[in-house]
Formats: structure tokens, C-alpha cells, sequence
């Protein structure tokens, strides 16, 4: 998700009391809010390569007010930010102050971030969120309270308009996680190009280009950092498109494409999966030999008895996907607006005048008659791209999390037959559960044994890479113990 907007409305996307205390708070919130938002742009580097964890940066500064060293976590799996900050500042973590746009998590099951930090002798951390998932809130706070490190979390210990500006920039490298929090689909972003006279198209479906090349660099960037990229059935056969992120790094989205008739070109772009994935979502029955033939090409398709945006997105949401980009047209950005699993619009406008009343348009029919029924777009950004205009703005507000978890002792209060810790049992039905990376769908890579030889291991991409392969000898997992983060 591209974040780097430049001119934007004054609205916080979440509202709360400002209270100051003087030059001094004032002077000492600034610094805060500084470092932390440089955490959370730092953690947004790697957006794209961490799903289905989050985007983590960590920056630590000297009393003095220096930067000693800063990390970010490179790709799902890899050392935590705060390890690699507190290694790139050597000996003057010691005294020094972490600041970290989220709660770690423990990746490794052995608090890796934690310890990372208390060995380098780090003296205060500054949090700019907890970490949304239930299972991990608060334990990593705890645990660096637990060694004596001052922890202060934005929103909780210290409020100012500057701290407030900050956390939001932490709540939104992390807006996918944080909607999987709380809801039961993914966070959701509808790009579209259009004309300065409201098309994507000319009516005669011809569509490329509307936007400059430069847009288009930044689609592909949007792109990289999205699980999924889905269209309809129209833009398949109208556009042939590629849907690939080609601005050299990231990593490329799952395709989707989105169609309750299956009436779809036997060649198309999207059906070499070669390079990337292709799923095909349509209404059970829909044409069994098309299916069939998708399947021989290597396209998934899964049926659906009720073939909607919602059921569709909570499919995916099951699956562990967490951001989706919709690149679709007018009449499935409709239908999918309607159901409310829109959460933000990223429109190019081109500086351009196709005309046709028959041109298409990005969004069609929502039964509204009345200007006062028009969805208000809430915290609206607008950036200069080449000769067009970015203009951005979320739908739904981030949610924003209760900044208290019950207790061990709270939890069991409330229902004494939970015991929220109990070992025996583990879930790992979806991949951001406690155990989620024993999940087929979860990317985390597994060691097994392999061969006669007791210490002859092999690594498996997923335990679906694993189970994809046939086996003659039952094998026993011996290295997926980290849990999710
Ligand atoms: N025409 C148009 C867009 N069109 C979108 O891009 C898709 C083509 O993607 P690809 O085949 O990967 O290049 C197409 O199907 C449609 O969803 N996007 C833009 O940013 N600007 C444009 O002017």
C-alpha cells in the first residue's frame, strides 16, 4: 500500500482529546512522534513481502536525540527490526530509546524482538500501536516491563495532536492486519484511472492509456504490497489484462477474477500462472468444461452457491488473505461498494476528456437518487503523479482497537471454562491463528526428515508445498514451531 501522500485533509481518521503540558511535553511528544513515524515508514518498506505478518520498523535513539541505528522486518520469517536496529547500534543502545510503530509479535516463539532489546540495554521503548491480534496484545509490552524498560504506548500513557498524527501513520502500514483484527473480510482497496470527464474507457471498451506512465508505476507498486488483485469477468475480455506488479521488487499478487457466467476467452493472459497464481471465483454449475479447461492450464477455480463480493472476500479471508486490490469495473465496484467490503478508493484522473455517453464510468449503479446519499470519503489525500492527480480516501474509518486486553486473570473471570493458555490444543485452521503457520495456507517454510538418515532434513516452502508431494514414507514435522505474528 502506497502511503507517501503529500498534501492531505486535516480530519483524523480517529478522533481523541489533545491535552498538552507545556513547552517541554510538547518538545518531548514532537521527538516522539518524529522517530515514530519514521519507524512506521521504515516498517513499510517491505510492504507486501511480510503478509501475513505485519510491516514492523524500529528506530533507536540516543538521549541525545540521535538516530543510533533503525531495522525493518525484510520478508515474513526473517530477523525482527528491532534485532537489526539494535545491531546497527552497536554499543549505543545502551540508555537508548526503541521506538517501534507496533507491538512485536513473536515470530519464533522465543521473543526474539523482546530479548533483542533487553540485551542491548535499551532503557525506554516508545510503542506506536499494540499489535491487533487478541493472542499477542500486550504480551510483548509486558515482557519488556517485566525486565524494567519503560514502555510508553501512543494514545495510552500520552496524548498530544502530534502523537495522535503518528499513531494513525501506525495504524495505517498496518491497516490490512488491523481489519483482520475485526472483521471477517480483507482490507480492500478499489483503484480505477479515469478521464477529467469521469470514464475508463471510451465507449468503444478501448482503455489503454488513461493514466500516465508514471500512475502506472505506482498501480504496480499498489499492487506488490496486495495479497490479491481481482476484476470481473468484463475487464478479462475486454482488456486481457496481465494484473502483474512489473516495477522491479515486491512481490506479485495472487489474480482473481471474479465471474458468475464463466463466459471467458480460452486464451488470456491471466491463465499462464507460470509467474503467479490465477483463482477463478464463480457460481456453482457455471460451465464444467470451461472450468475444466482452466483447470488443465493450472487455474484454480473454486464454486460458489451464492457468488457475491462478501461471500467472496470472507472466502479469501479465511484463506489468509489481508489486502485485496479491485481493479475492476463499474459494475462490480458497485456491487462489491453496496455489500461494504470497500474500505478505501485510490482514483487516477487523468487530465484528459474522452466524451461518450455511452463510456463507462468507475462506479455504476448504487441506487442513489439524491446528492445528499454520496459516500463521503473520510481522511482524503491528493498527490501530483506526472500530469494526473492521485485522489485517496478510505470509506470506513481504520478500526481502532481497544487499547486494554483482559488479563490471564480477566479472561478466566469472564468465562472460567476458557483456559486461554491451555497447551494441549492447538489452532491452526487459519493462518493467524496461534499456531496459524502449521496452516496449508500460511507461507511459513517447514523442515522434515527426508531419507533413511535420522539427520537428513529438507525444507518445504509451506506444509502445502509438502503435502502437494507424494510421499512413501510417513514423515514427522519437526520445525514449524514459531507462531504467528
Ligand atoms: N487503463 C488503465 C488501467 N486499467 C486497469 O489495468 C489493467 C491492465 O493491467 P496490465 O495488463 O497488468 O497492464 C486493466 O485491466 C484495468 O484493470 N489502469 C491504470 O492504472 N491506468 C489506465 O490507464
Amino acid at each position: 500500500m502506497a502511503l507517501s501522500f503529500r498534501i492531505c485533509s486535516s480530519s483524523p481518521l480517529i478522533c481523541r482529546a489533545t491535552l498538552s503540558n507545556g513547552d517541554n511535553s510538547r518538545n518531548y511528544h514532537t521527538t516522539d512522534a518524529a522517530f515514530i513515524r519514521r519507524a512506521a515508514d521504515l516498517s513499510e518498506m517491505s510492504a507486501g513481502l511480510t503478509s501475513p505478518h505485519p510491516n514492523f520498523g524500529c528506530v533507536i535513539a540516543t538521549s541525545s536525540g540521535k538516530v543510533a541505528g533503525e531495522g525493518y522486518l525484510y520478508a515474513q520469517g526473517t530477523k525482527p527490526a528491532e534485532a537489526l536496529a539494535v545491531e546497527a547500534a552497536g554499543e549505543f543502545s545502551r540508555g537508548a530509546t526503541a521506538y517501534l510503530n507496533m507491538e512485536p509479535g513473536d515470530c519464533h516463539g522465543d521473543h526474539t524482538a523482546v530479548s533483542a532489546l533487553v540485551q542491548a540495554g535499551i532503557e525506554r521503548v516508545v510503542v506506536g500501536i499494540r499489535h491487533p491480534l487478541q493472542h499477542l496484545r500486550g504480551s510483548a509490552i509486558r515482557e519488556l516491563r517485566s525486565h524494567g524498560i519503560e514502555v510508553n504506548v501512543l494514545g495510552e500513557d500520552f496524548e498530544s495532536k502530534v502523537l495522535e498524527d503518528a499513531r494513525k501513520s501506525c495504524l495505517l502500514v498496518n491497516a490490512p492486519l488491523i481489519h483482520r483484527a475485526c472483521s471477517r473480510v480483507p482490507f480492500s482497496v478499489l483503484k480505477y484511472a479515469m478521464t477529467l470527464d469521469g470514464k475508463i474507457a471510451a465507449s468503444s471498451g478501448h482503455a489503454a492509456w488513461i493514466s500516465s506512465k508514471l500512475s502506472r508505476t505506482r498501480v504496480f507498486e499498489l499492487r506488490g504490497g496486495s495479497d490479491a488483485v481481482i476484476v470481473g469477468g468484463n475487464t478479462v475480455r475486454q482488456d486481457d489484462p496481465r494484473l502483474t506488479a512489473r516495477h522491479g521488487q515486491g512481490h506479485t499478487p495472487t489474480r482473481i477474477v471474479m465471474t458468475q457466467s464463466l463466459d471467458l476467452p480460452e486464451k488470456a493472459n491471466l491463465w499462464d500462472v507460470s509467474e503467479v497464481s490465477t483463482i477463478v471465483v464463480t457460481q456453482r454449475g457455471a460451465r464444467k468444461s470451461f472450468q475444466k479447461l482452466l483447470a488443465s492450464k493450472g487455474v484454480e477455480v473454486v464454486e460458489f452457491d451464492m457468488l457475491n463480493p462478501r461471500e467472496v472476500m470472507e472466502y479469501f479471508h479465511l484463506r489468509g488473505y489481508l489486502s485485496i486490490l479491485w481493479e475492476c469495473g463499474g459494475t462490480l465496484a458497485a456491487s462489491a461498494i453496496s455489500s461494504s467490503v470497500i474500505h478505501k478508493v485510490v482514483a487516477f484522473v487523468a487530465p484528459k476528456i474522452i466524451g461518450g455517453s455511452k463510456a463507462p464510468s468507475p462506479v455504476g449503479d448504487l441506487g442513489m437518487v439524491e446528492m445528499t446519499q454520496a459516500l463521503n470519503l473520510i481522511d482524503v489525500c491528493y498527490e501530483q503523479v506526472g500530469p494526473d492527480m492521485l485522489v485517496s480516501g478510505f470509506l470506513q474509518p481504520i478500526p481502532d482497537l481497544l487499547p486494554v486486553i483482559p488479563s490471564e486473570d480477566a479472561t478466566v473471570e469472564i468465562d472460567p471454562s476458557v483456559d486461554p493458555f491451555e497447551p494441549s490444543i492447538i489452532f491452526f485452521y487459519k493462518t493467524w491463528d496461534l499456531y496459524g503457520s502449521f496452516s496449508n495456507f500460511s507461507p511459513h517454510p517447514i523442515r522434515m526428515p527426508y531419507g533413511e538418515e535420522n539427520d537428513d532434513y529438507m525444507t518445504w516452502s509451506s506444509v502445502e508445498h509438502y503435502y502437494q508431494v507424494p510421499h512413501n514414507s510417513p514423515c514427522k514435522m519437526v520445525s514449524c514451531s514459531f507462531k504467528t505474528t
